[in-house]
């Protein structure tokens, strides 16, 4: 392992039947840290999770992962991590309680702290009152979400989660954020795929976003948005063509559009900065303002910049 890598993946390929789904990819993740993997349907997210989990075998390229070559130590690997998949099975004989608690003996953790994991994980997903019930007489929302709680139960070294909060709902999703964050805080480093955007952003300390078997773009969430480069202002004045002309002269702006949001002005530099200049800027031309708003890029920009693709219409 270099430095502090928990994850390395160097010129990773492979091909289904000829196939290329990963065009060979490099990256690091830190040890600590949470990374999200982003991509359309179809990008080679699943495959490249499948073989870091040993699931698939290495056709190209290097990955170790905690240290072990996926390779040569499969065994050490998976000893290392735990995954929560889409498409996990539940037992459907047993109950809610049931399935934690078994899940929690296999991988030896003690009595008591066993039971507060249940306790925390059965409230963040809202299974409480269920915890007796059978898992095949839950409904498809609730199995998901016990599959997640059930996946969240371990502290491995590494956790690979695909899709965690995929079909819940919004204050669901927002306590398993909250529970994904505590795990990681107790030393656990998270590898994510997410469809959600939203969701990366609040997450991840790194993010990479991959497209066509390929690793397009990588960094923070804040240096993907900051390097668009294109916070928008939104105003609407007394007499906007006058206004348009006024602000020609300010350096940082790239263009001024006439918008039915009134004028849409886009800054090549942090528009909170601009914001003064601006509204000083078309004042002093006399002509009122009757609103400003000022809009930063999200991460649904950043990966329609990117990919070309807006992940809400890919079947997210
Ligand atoms: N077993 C397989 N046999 C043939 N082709 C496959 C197989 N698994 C994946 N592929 C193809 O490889 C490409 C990458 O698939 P992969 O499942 O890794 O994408 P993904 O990014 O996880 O997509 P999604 O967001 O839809 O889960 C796709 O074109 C897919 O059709």
């Amino acid at each position: 392992m270099e430095g502090d890598d928990i994850i390395e993946v160097r010129d990773l390929e492979h091909t289904f039947d000829g196939f290329a789904a990963v065009r060979g990819i490099s990256f690091t993740v830190r040890k600590g840290e949470i990374f999200s993997f982003l991509g359309p349907n179809g990008a080679g997210k699943s495959t490249t999770i499948n073989i870091l989990t040993t699931l698939l075998p290495l056709q190209k390229g290097t990955v170790r992962v905690a240290g072990y070559d996926v390779a040569r130590e499969p065994g050490r690997v998976r000893e290392s991590i735990g995954i929560v998949f889409q498409d996990d099975v539940l037992d459907r004989d047993l109950t809610v309680r049931e399935t934690m608690e078994f899940h929690g003996r296999l991988y030896s953790i003690p009595r008591d702290e066993r039971r507060r994991r249940i306790d925390d994980l059965l409230r963040v997903v809202e299974l409480g009152p269920k915890r007796d019930e059978r898992t095949k007489n839950l409904s498809g929302g609730m199995k998901r979400r016990l599959q997640i709680a059930r996946g969240l139960m371990t502290r491995p070294e590494v956790l690979f989660l695909d899709e965690p909060t995929q079909g819940l709902d919004p204050q669901t999703r927002m306590r398993m954020w909250e529970y994904i964050r505590q795990v990681n805080q107790s030393g656990t480093t998270i590898f994510l795929t997410t469809h959600y955007m939203e969701e990366a952003d609040m997450l991840s300390d790194r993010i990479s976003i991959i497209d066509d078997g390929k690793i397009i773009v990588s960094g923070t969430p804040e240096e993907l948005k900051n390097a668009l480069g294109e916070d928008v202002v939104y105003l609407e004045t007394e007499d906007d063509r006058r206004a348009r002309e006024t602000l020609r002269g300010i350096g940082e702006i790239r263009s001024v559009t006439e918008s039915p949001r009134g004028l849409s002005v886009t800054i090549s530099a942090d528009g909170s900065h601009c914001l003064p200049q601006i509204i000083d800027a078309v004042r002093g031309a006399g002509i009122g303002i009757s609103s400003v708003n000022l809009k930063k890029p999200t991460m649904d920009d950043v990966f329609v910049h990117y990919t070309g693709r807006d992940l809400r219409d890919t079947g997210a």
